[in-house]
This record gives C-alpha cells, structure tokens and sequence, in this order.
C-alpha cells in the first residue's frame, strides 16, 4: 500500500524531499481559504495583545497541508516551534521535558495526537488549560506531586481521525480547523509554485492535468509532478506540455479521476459482485483481500469525496457517476 503512487501518506525519502516545497508564510499557502482567513484574524489579535496563540487542531485526510501548517502559524506568530507526535511521547516524563523547553509563547506541534496515551492526555489538559504541570515523582509512600509552571505556549495538535480524539481533550483547543480536499484551482498552484522550485518548465494545462488526477491532496501532486518530471527528461527534453503530462499519467496508471487499479479493483467488486450495493464494508473488505480499516481511512474518503460511493444505513452503494465512469451501463435496481 505504501508504494501505491496515489497514497496519501509519505514515504520515509519523500519526508526530505517536501520539506523543501513547504510554504513557510500563510500567503504562500494555497487554498483552505476558510481556515487561513479565521487564523489570520485569531494570529493578529493574539499578536496585538501580545498573547499566545489558542491551541488549535487541525484535522482533514493525510497529505492537505496539515504539518506544514503548524510551521507557518510559528512563523506567522514569529516562535519557535518543538515537533513531536503522540507515540512518541510514552511517559508523562517526556511531556515534561518538551514543555520545559518551550520559550514563551512557542509553538508545540503533535502529530498523530489521537494516539496519545491516556495517561499522557491527562497532564496535558493542566498544561494547556493553566500553563502547569502537576506530575508525580517517586514511588510508593515517598510519592509526591508537585506542580511545574510553564511559559505559555500554544498546542498545535494534527490528527487524520478527529473521531478518535477524546472529548476533553478537543474541548480544550480553542480553534478547531478541519482541511478540506483542494480544488483543480489551488492544485494547479501548487503545482505551479512547485514546479518553479523544481526548476521544471511546464505550462498551465499540464499543471491542471496534474491537479485533476491528485485527488485533492498537495502531497499527490508534488509526488505525480516529480513523476512526470521523470517522464519528461527523458522523453522531452524536460518540457511538461499537457500531453506529455497526460501520457507519463497513464503509463503511471493513474485514470483521469486520480484513480489507480486498487480504486477499480474497489468499484469493481462492489458492482460486479454485490450488484452495486449496499454491501457491508466487512464483505466488500473481504472480496478485495484488504482490511476493514485501510478502505475505510485509505481508499473510501476520496470515493466519497468525488460521489462514485455513498454511505447508507444499510451498507455502501455504488452510484450512477461510479457505473458511467467505468464503464458499466446503468444499475438496474428493482
Ligand atoms: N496549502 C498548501 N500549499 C502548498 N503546498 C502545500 C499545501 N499544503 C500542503 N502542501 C504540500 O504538501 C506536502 C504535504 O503536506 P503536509 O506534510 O503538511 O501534510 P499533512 O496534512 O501533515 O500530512 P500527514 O497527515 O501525512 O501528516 C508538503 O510538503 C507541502 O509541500
Ligand atoms: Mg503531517
């Protein structure tokens, strides 16, 4: 799944390789104009009252912009920012440590932070309600607490499954920001913007035809870009024209939805052998040899997202959209 062109998670090398295309100021940031204008407004005046930042959560599908994100609010605010993710905290020692650390009104961004460990989320809630920390030292009867003061800080949590955050601990972010799927538009920049600090010429019907097939998701674009970029120094002297955008497309299997072989393997099963649906997301799991799971956070969210699946009580079904996109002629339901 992780070599899967159209994924949405990052590989380990491709960690490196975004850094480098990461806008660094909300002005360079493309698109989720929703969330940039309520940020502007909540940076400036915390800026004015020579506040920290409210913490914030910023939730949505891997690959929208979500870490990139919590580095433009330190810039914007003009802090530091301490990066870290939810499993990597395991003790409430480690917490401390990072808070400690932390200058006044800095940034602390964590990742994943739905798989934070219970034990953790608790000391959390004083630091992020109060600015302190009351942690437990020593064992047995030599236990005592004591209570650590912080400088003010602001928590920038990041989490692809919102639902999976306990209720406290989202009650506690004063700012809740959802990232949503980008449209043509805002790709097309990115893909333009990216395709400058790549050094590759390419023309705006190339950068669109990129921007229709990365299911709404920057990291996709930046990684079919450099795919494409591949094709053309090759095959064409290093200019992407829309052509060769589309040909080095198709050869990398992905439909001109933004669809690979595991979608249709997906769509197809659903229609050719449960009739279109509704089918249960365990049968349809088990039909296509993957988990529950991996349809449900990986391949649905994007199939959902363009109309070819809907949710229904009694299970997913296939829609009309789905059927003439590959092909089939229209269901006939009773
Ligand atoms: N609004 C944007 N404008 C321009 N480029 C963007 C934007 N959002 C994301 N990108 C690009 O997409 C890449 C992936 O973004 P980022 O790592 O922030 O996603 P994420 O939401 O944190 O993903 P994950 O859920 O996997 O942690 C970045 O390297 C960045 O170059
Ligand atoms: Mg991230």
């Amino acid at each position: 799944m992780s070599d899967r062109v159209l994924s949405g998670q990052a590989t380990e090398a491709e960690q490196q390789f975004e850094l480098s295309l990461r806008p660094q100021r909300l002005a360079q940031y493309i698109g989720q104009d929703k969330v940039k204008d309520n940020l502007k407004i909540f940076i400036e005046a915390a800026k004015l009252r020579q506040e920290s930042l409210d913490h914030v959560l910023l939730y949505g599908p891997p690959g929208l912009g979500k870490t990139t994100l919590a580095v433009v609010i330190a810039n914007e605010m003009t802090v530091n920012v301490k990066m870290t993710s939810g499993p990597a905290i395991e003790r409430p020692g480690d917490l401390a440590a990072i808070l400690s650390s932390l200058e006044a009104g800095d940034v602390l961004f964590i990742d994943e932070i739905h798989r934070l460990p219970r034990a953790i989320e608790e000391v959390l809630y004083s630091a992020m309600e109060d600015f302190c920390l009351d942690i437990v030292v020593g064992k047995g009867p030599e236990a005592r607490s004591i209570r650590l003061d912080l400088p003010p800080f602001t928590l920038v949590g990041a989490t692809t499954r919102a639902g999976a955050l306990s209720a406290p601990l989202r009650d506690r972010f004063g700012v809740l920001a959802r990232l949503e799927y980008y449209d043509e538009e805002a790709l097309a920049q990115i893909v333009i913007r990216s395709g400058e600090l790549f050094g590759v010429e390419l023309n705006e019907q190339a950068a669109y035809e990129i921007a229709r097939r990365s299911r709404g998701t920057p990291r996709i674009a930046n990684r079919l870009l450099k795919r494409v970029r591949d094709y053309a120094q090759v095959l064409a002297n290093g200019i992407v024209s829309e052509q060769l955008a589309q040909q080095a497309l198709e050869l990398l299997q992905v439909d001109p939805r933004g669809l690979d072989h595991i979608d249709h393997k997906l769509m197809q099963s659903m229609i050719e052998r449960f009739g279109g649906g509704p089918v249960g997301l365990d049968a349809l799991a088990a039909s296509i040899g993957e988990e529950r799971i991996t349809i449900e956070d990986v391949y649905e969210p994007y199939l959902l997202q363009i109309g070819f699946i809907q949710r229904t009580p009694r299970g997913r079904i296939a829609t009309m959209i789905c059927y003439d996109h590959f092909g089939y002629p229209p269901a006939q339901k009773e």
